[in-house]
């Protein structure tokens, strides 16, 4: 299980810092959507050229012109980029392809997918990497991440899933028995006092799950 840190919703300067702090914990670092949206993909090519060690994903959540933006990203130096699960298969199609001459993944974002045949059309056009999510406003509504979530995934277990949307402390423990192959964090390290300290008990839960 890999912990990926979501930088969303910050600065440049903010995100600058917690990746300072945290870094030594992330096994994947990821631009959030909103940061790309500030500061392009200058910001994804400053993260990736300051920590090559690190798996680099820049959160396009692309839904047209895959093949265009997954270049994007890539050039960028990011090593995933997402796009969303109801795209067009011609746009899931053109990432994969961009992805399989660069060495590259593409992760498709589930957000709002509620059925398991559509993760079956996506299995069968080749995506082996998705995430679950629970977006921000879904949060605000009162949706926290749910085992069920989990249940959309069933019998395809040759896809890597990650999952998504106001993991905390509280929650870990719960996604974690889940088993899934990447924890995405935010807010509940970015925002918290200490991200250094924040992510380091992250990790050590799913470390120890
Ligand atoms: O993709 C995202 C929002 O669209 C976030 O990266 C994801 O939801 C994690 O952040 P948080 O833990 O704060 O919910």
């Amino acid at each position: 299980m890999k912990l990926q840190l979501a930088l969303d919703r910050l600065t440049k300067d903010e995100c600058m810092r917690v990746l300072n702090d945290a870094e030594k914990e992330m096994d994947i670092i990821e631009i959030g959507t909103g940061v790309i949206k500030e500061y392009g993909m200058a910001i994804v090519r400053e993260i990736s050229e300051r920590y090559p060690d690190k798996t680099i994903f820049a959160d396009m959540k692309t839904c047209d012109a895959g093949k265009h933006e997954a270049q994007q990203a890539f050039d960028a130096g990011a090593d995933i980029t997402s796009v969303m699960a109801f795209s067009a298969d011609s746009t899931i199609k053109d990432m994969l392809h961009a992805a399989s001459q660069t060495g590259n993944r593409v992760m498709v974002d589930l957000l709002g997918i509620h059925s398991s045949d559509r993760v079956n059309e996506l299995y069968k056009l080749g995506v082996d990497l998705v995430s679950l999510h629970v977006g921000k406003d879904m949060q605000a509504e009162g949706n926290l991440f749910n085992s069920d979530l989990f249940s959309l995934l069933n019998g395809f277990d040759d896809m890597e899933a990650a999952v998504a949307g106001g993991i905390n402390l509280d929650t870990i423990a719960a996604v974690a028995r889940e088993k899934p192959d990447i924890v995405i964090v935010g807010s509940a390290i970015t925002k918290a006092d200490n991200p250094q300290k924040a992510a380091a008990q992250m990790k050590s839960f799913i470390q120890n799950s």
